[in-house]
């Protein structure tokens, strides 16, 4: 009956962490699945989390479905976190959103309306891009093209050629766009080019997609949304995709939202319609526990604080591990010609850097070293800690 399915080759990201867990190496390093984990690298129950989760439990209820739009609070809470609580979009409530399963879930629903109500529109991509984004929008039936974005030989930003090829675009394209902590290769726009995207995307009348689930780990959690603000700002219509998965470490919990901010609330009323029409057509209605968690945190003033005092030292714990990567591998290849510029162990931000290496590389990596990074080259550098930091700088001079 089902001798013509074709055999799954794997995801490039969670087939190799799973092969990372079947691993018997004692030494192993997972520098390959986008998971924080703190310094004695265990993935981290965090305070504020904790506390709140010890509330609900101290007072179990009945598990009723939640609406198709998700919790009320958490979904307030969302806007307030994204946009700030006081900004003019979200007073004027035009902005529509609804809870969903992860951010991958948010990206999959906001795929199936775009089919729907833009079907003559196409998706544009970063080139790299999160290895899922492709196959979202394209299991929506949506055409997936790219726009030029990481220099491979600056390690940086190719920016000119990117604006110029989104400047290009028919109106109503979809512009994917990582918000921060670009994923796989930790190179962000800045905010004077932000606003110069912002206007080309306004003045062009595209329909940006902004999918942010790193808040928190660039800059900060405010800072990190600048590039929401900027376009909810400048009146353009968009869409944004968050996750809670990293920045409250509620990977297994499947806590996302999908906003669509638009230019009224009549607007956004007929959008929230067809969103929830979506939702119930894929999974009828989101989970209770992670909202709940994350909605208390957020309404708490006090919880919340604790949540990003700690989202602050994560955040600061990979910059220090970068820097001590960085000093690691300069230290050990300083004597070779021509002299290598590992800069990107520092320059690059968020949870990844693009490394560079080939899949050979990588492979020597994995197999030699016991490292895992992605054959694409990208390292997550939440996987380092003060124990295996120099390890991994001797394994990147071994095979740079
Ligand atoms: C940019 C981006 N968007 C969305 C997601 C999905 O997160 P969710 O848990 O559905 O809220 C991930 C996960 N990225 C890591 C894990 C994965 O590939 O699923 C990763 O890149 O390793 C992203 O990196």
């Amino acid at each position: 009956m089902f001798q013509h399915v074709d055999a799954y080759p794997g995801d490039p990201i969670l087939t190799l962490n799973e092969d990372f867990q079947k691993d018997p190496r004692a030494d192993k390093i997972n520098l390959s699945i986008g998971i924080y984990f703190d310094d004695a690298g265990r993935l981290p129950v965090m305070a504020a989390v904790r506390e709140a989760e010890s509330a609900l439990l101290s007072n179990i209820g009945p598990k009723p479905y939640l609406p198709m739009v998700g919790h009320a609070g958490y979904r307030q809470a969302v806007q307030a976190l994204l946009f700030g609580a006081q900004h003019e979009a979200v007073q004027a409530g035009r902005i529509a959103t609804v809870q969903t399963l992860g951010g991958s879930g948010a990206l999959k629903v906001g795929a199936d309306f775009i089919k729907r109500y833009f079907p003559a529109s196409q998706v544009w991509v970063s080139d790299p891009t999160w290895d899922n984004h492709r196959a979202i929008f394209e299991g929506a039936g949506l055409q997936v093209n790219t726009y030029p974005y990481y220099d491979a030989a600056t390690k940086g930003l190719k920016f000119d050629a990117m604006l110029a090829a989104i400047a290009a675009l028919p109106a109503q394209s979809i512009v994917l766009l990582h918000a921060c902590c670009h994923n796989p290769t930790g190179v962000d726009l800045s905010a004077a080019q932000w606003t110069q995207l912002v206007e080309v995307v306004k003045a062009r009348q595209l329909l940006p997609f902004l999918d942010i689930a790193y808040q928190g780990f660039g800059d900060g959690i405010d800072e990190d949304a600048f590039a929401l603000r900027a376009l909810a700002d400048a009146g353009v219509s968009f869409f944004v995709a968050n996750s809670f998965s990293k920045s409250f470490s509620l990977y297994g919990e499947r806590v996302g939202g999908l906003s669509v901010v638009c230019p009224d609330r009549r607007q956004a009323e007929l959008v929230l319609g067809q969103m929830m029409s979506t939702v119930r057509r894929n999974y009828s209605s989101p989970p209770t526990h992670g909202a709940l968690l994350v909605s208390r945190v957020l309404q708490s003033p006090e919880l919340r604080q604790r949540w990003a005092d700690e989202l602050t030292a994560m955040r600061q714990r990979i910059q220090l591990m970068r820097q001590r990567l960085y000093d690691g591998v300069v230290a050990r290849i300083a004597d070779r010609s021509p002299a290598k510029d590992v800069r990107y162990f520092i320059d690059q931000r968020g949870m990844f850097s693009y490394t560079g290496v080939s899949p050979e590389q990588a492979d020597a990596l994995r197999e030699q070293h016991g490292v895992y990074v992605l054959r694409s080259g990208r390292m997550c550098a939440a996987g380092l800690n003060a124990d295996n930091v120099d390890r991994v700088a001797a394994a990147f001079a071994a095979v740079l």
